[in-house]
């Protein structure tokens, strides 16, 4: 029997510890969310907010050898920190199944998805949850997540969960060649001639996936499926289903833009690593996503990134020409821990690496 929602019942025990998390919650068909959901006022999206005659750049790869195409792909690193790819050279066939994969993850039993929770997992690398960091936050966020870190393909492989590991590593393998050529791209206008080892470890040295599950919502103006953040990569390859719902602050202009799903399409954005190497001349971007009344979501975003033990700064090639540093040189490894020590605030992880 499903128990009863009342104040006393402990939502905190049914949804983070025993593994139900909000998908649990939704199932019970609860007439409003719980109030340890309910966001600040100032956290939820305003619609008024929402710039609808503007939208995020959409490039196709597939005339990547004309020099506009990098040009409009560093053109939008510049203005956007958000643009969409069609034509990218990743199989349609392999994105569907990665989304398969993600809802037969979440469709397990409470007690199978509990066996990758932070406290049960056996690996670090594979952590199942909920929210973003329900012991920091204000309010909880209506998302449930399953974080893989990539080591190699016979970690995966002993590690990941039965249900996904074979879609999501070929998601994986094969978004690899676009990856490299957005980051040929956007080295061009940085100075950086080749991507030799050193860069290359700094710039996709390690890589994370994340399911991100979003069930129906019974009422979504009231709380968020993730609060306002950018990430902590260089770049993320985000594969997102056909219902909606992630906004991005405009860097020109105030406001936010929906991103709408183009069916076949990846959402690129930058995160803050590229911003820092960079020297602030690509932009992370705060994005976000709203609750849905009426469907679940899901969305995989692959998030490119330096190793741990990588040191990240402004790249010498675009101090080359005398710049400032803007950022200092930090520990990408701490950078991260501190990321993920506090709630989503926006753009303020990156003071951590202010000059
Ligand atoms: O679900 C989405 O569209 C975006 C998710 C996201 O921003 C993230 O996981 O960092
Ligand atoms: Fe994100």
């Amino acid at each position: 029997m499903a128990p009863v929602v009342s104040d006393s019942w402990d939502v905190t025990e049914f949804v983070v510890n025993k593994g139900n998390g909000v998908k649990g919650l939704a199932e019970m068909e609860i007439p409003c969310v719980p109030k340890q959901y309910i966001q600040p006022i100032e956290e939820r999206l305003d619609m008024d907010t929402v710039v609808t005659q503007d939208s995020i750049p959409i490039i196709d790869m597939s005339m990547l050898d004309d020099p506009q195409v990098a040009d409009s792909i560093c053109d939008a690193a510049e203005n956007w920190g958000f643009f969409q790819v069609i034509n990218h050279g990743v199989p349609l066939d392999i994105l569907d199944d990665v989304k398969q994969a993600t809802h037969r993850f979440f469709g397990l039993q409470a007690n199978d998805k509990l066996k990758y929770s932070k406290e049960n997992s056996s690996s670090n690398n594979v952590r199942y949850g909920t929210s973003f960091i329900p012991g920091a936050e204000r309010a909880l966020e209506w998302k449930d997540f399953l974080s893989l870190f990539y080591t190699s393909d016979q970690d995966a492989s002993a590690l990941w969960p039965p249900e996904c590991k074979d879609a999501v590593l070929k998601y994986m393998n094969t978004s690899e060649p676009l990856i490299k050529r957005l980051l040929e791209a956007l080295m061009t206008r940085l100075n950086v001639k080749e991507i030799d080892e050193s860069k290359a470890s700094l710039l996709m040295g390690s890589k994370r996936i994340n399911l991100n599950y979003y069930p129906i919502c019974p009422n979504p103006e009231l709380t968020i499926g993730v609060g306002r953040h950018s990430d902590v990569s260089t770049l993320t390859i985000l594969l997102q289903d056909d219902i909606g719902g992630l906004y991005v602050r405009r860097i020109k202009g105030d406001g936010w833009i929906h991103v709408p799903p183009i069916s076949g399409a990846l959402v690129i954005n930058i995160g803050d690593a590229l911003q820092i190497l960079s020297n602030g001349r690509y932009k992370s971007v705060e994005h976000r996503v709203v609750a849905n009344g009426s469907s679940n979501r899901v969305s995989v975003p692959i998030f490119v990134n330096p190793r741990p033990k990588d040191m990240i700064g402004p790249l010498r090639e675009v101090l080359e020409s005398g710049e400032e540093p803007v950022y200092k040189r930090v520990l990408y490894s701490d950078y991260t821990k501190h990321f993920f020590r506090k709630a989503h605030d926006g753009k303020e992880t990156l003071d951590f690496a202010k000059a």
